[in-house]
């Protein structure tokens, strides 16, 4: 391989179900060395990881980048939104964090959304009407049900704000991820001490929100990380946000990301304000909005059904009126989240294929139920859809958005599009660019237009039936669940 043109930096994506580190040279994007290595998500009732696990598979992602992340001049941390990271005064974790698909919080939620002014108030202050997965949720919840380690609590954190804070030992955060909590507001930009002061969290335990471009820190001397003492450290994101700086897409562009969880999203120049909890009003990473819609059942979903079926997760069959909609883990969109799976339209003849193309098209349909919602009204609604994450590699996803869209689909080749956001992000701190422009520089965005196909209508219809009928169903659950 031959040597960097440009300075090196360090983009990294501390994701649901791994880490992952990209070390790029910043005058052409090209990936000079990459590592990976996964964390644990707790089964059942909640969803929780122990945020030490994030810092040994980023110390151990690095390991793998080898002497390449010892140079690099800068570093950036995207990371899976919302979590809740509750540290002591030695800025140990208090108790595991509670991440973004731990519904258990769901009637704090509700509780909350009711207990100050409603979804519009909410919406109109913070941007979105909380979900079980917004931070501020899950601190009621952890209110009520630990309140030792609220006591316990002397700084809270995202999950990027953990890492960043271990690399330079400040406390610091961005307004990205900062608009996912439900304690920050869209209109003033700065923590909202009406909101903090109902659930009882003191805004001294928050981290301080840096602006877009400014430096969060440099690297301190004691880790055990390849850095050297003095590397910049840029203030990082959520990895929504930071896929968005990594595409360096423009207002009007749409996204969808398959991964843990699945999202559609655009970066838009109006704040938005949902009252209906459908888009949630996120901020990007440079100064503008992300409204975005999230489910919780995505490519593990449907890789679960492939799994009960005994089946490749590509050996799908076209449908012939089978609907399942896999709600494994309950549902953010719509908001469902005491749902399970539920399966309809089962005959002698249906085929184990035709079922997992069912489970494909329960989880896209949920997604492409809110694109119109997130791109602006004056959008181009021909321009191709961009298709990310670790799903966007596989071809019955790709088919399946296709067809189900009915609009041109395009698959960057790029793979770690959250990664090198971030890598775009710690460029722009050495070079004073704007790091989307950085990544348009680097033409991350290139990849394989699949041309248009007429959309099925039929099968959205189906689905949007079964979902309608069958609605006491979901919203009741089951007593497991
Ligand atoms: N070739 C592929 N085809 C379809 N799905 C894939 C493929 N490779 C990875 N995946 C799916 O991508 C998921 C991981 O995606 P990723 O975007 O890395 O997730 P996250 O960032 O949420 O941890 C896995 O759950 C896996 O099911
Ligand atoms: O909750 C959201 C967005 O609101 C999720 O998109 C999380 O940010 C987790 O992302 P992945 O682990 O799936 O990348």
């Amino acid at each position: 391989m031959s040597a960097a043109e440009g300075p090196l930096v360090v983009g990294v994506d501390t994701s649901t179900q791994s880490t992952k580190a990209l070390v790029v040279d910043v005058a052409t994007g090209r990936v000079v060395a990459s590592g990976q290595a996964p964390h644990t998500v707790t089964s059942g009732a909640g969803r929780e990881s122990d945020p030490r696990q994030w810092w040994d598979a980023l110390t151990e992602a690095l390991r793998q980048c080898g002497q390449a992340a010892h140079e690099a001049a800068a570093v950036s941390i995207g990371g899976q939104q919302h979590g809740l990271v509750a540290l002591d005064t030695h800025g140990e974790p208090v108790r595991p964090a509670l991440l973004w698909n731990d519904v258990r919080s769901a009637p704090q939620a509700h509780r909350l959304t009711e207990e100050l002014g409603g979804a519009k108030f909410w919406a109109e202050r913070t941007g979105s009407v909380p979900a079980a997965s917004f931070t501020v949720t899950k601190w009621a919840w952890l209110a009520e049900h630990e309140p030792e380690s609220v006591r316990a609590a002397k700084a809270v954190r995202l999950p990027h704000d953990y890492l960043t804070e271990r690399l330079t030992g400040q406390g610091t955060t961005d307004r990205g991820d900062a608009s996912g909590t439900g304690w920050w507001a869209s209109g003033t930009e700065a923590y909202d001490e009406e909101i903090l002061a109902h659930v009882g969290l003191d805004p001294a335990l928050l981290p301080r929100v840096v602006r877009p471009g400014e430096v969060a820190g440099t690297v301190r001397a004691s880790h055990d990380l390849p850095f050297s003492k003095g590397t910049l450290v840029a203030c990082g994101t959520g990895d929504n946000a930071a896929a968005a700086l990594g595409l360096g897409i423009r207002p009007g562009t749409p996204v969808m990301s398959l991964g843990t969880s699945g999202t559609v999203y655009a970066v838009s120049r109006r704040r938005p304000a949902d009252p209906t909890g459908i888009v949630a009003g996120f901020a990007d990473a440079r100064g503008d909005w992300l409204p975005l819609a999230c489910t919780l059942n995505c490519t593990l979903a449907v890789d679960r059904v492939a799994t009960l079926l005994g089946l490749d997760r590509e050996a799908v069959e076209p449908g012939t009126g089978v609907t399942l909609l896999p709600f494994l883990d309950g549902e953010r969109t719509p908001n469902l989240p005491n749902a399970s799976g539920l399966l309809h339209g089962l005959r002698h003849d249906t085929t184990g294929g035709q079922l997992l193309q069912a489970a494909y098209d329960g989880a896209v349909h949920s997604l492409l139920g809110a694109l119109d919602r997130v791109v602006d009204e004056d959008a181009d609604p021909s321009a191709p859809l961009l298709l990310i994450g670790g799903g966007a590699r596989g071809a019955a996803w790709q088919q399946t958005v296709r067809r189900l869209s009915g609009r041109p689909v395009q698959v960057p080749e790029a793979r770690e599009l959250v990664a090198l956001g971030a890598a775009a992000q710690a460029a722009g701190l050495l070079t004073g660019e704007d790091p989307a422009a950085v990544a348009r520089r680097w033409d991350t965005a290139a990849g394989p237009v699949l041309e248009a196909v007429e959309r099925d209508e039929g099968t959205l219809a189906r689905i949007a039936g079964v979902l309608s009928d069958a609605a006491p169903l979901l919203e009741r659950g089951t007593d497991t669940a």
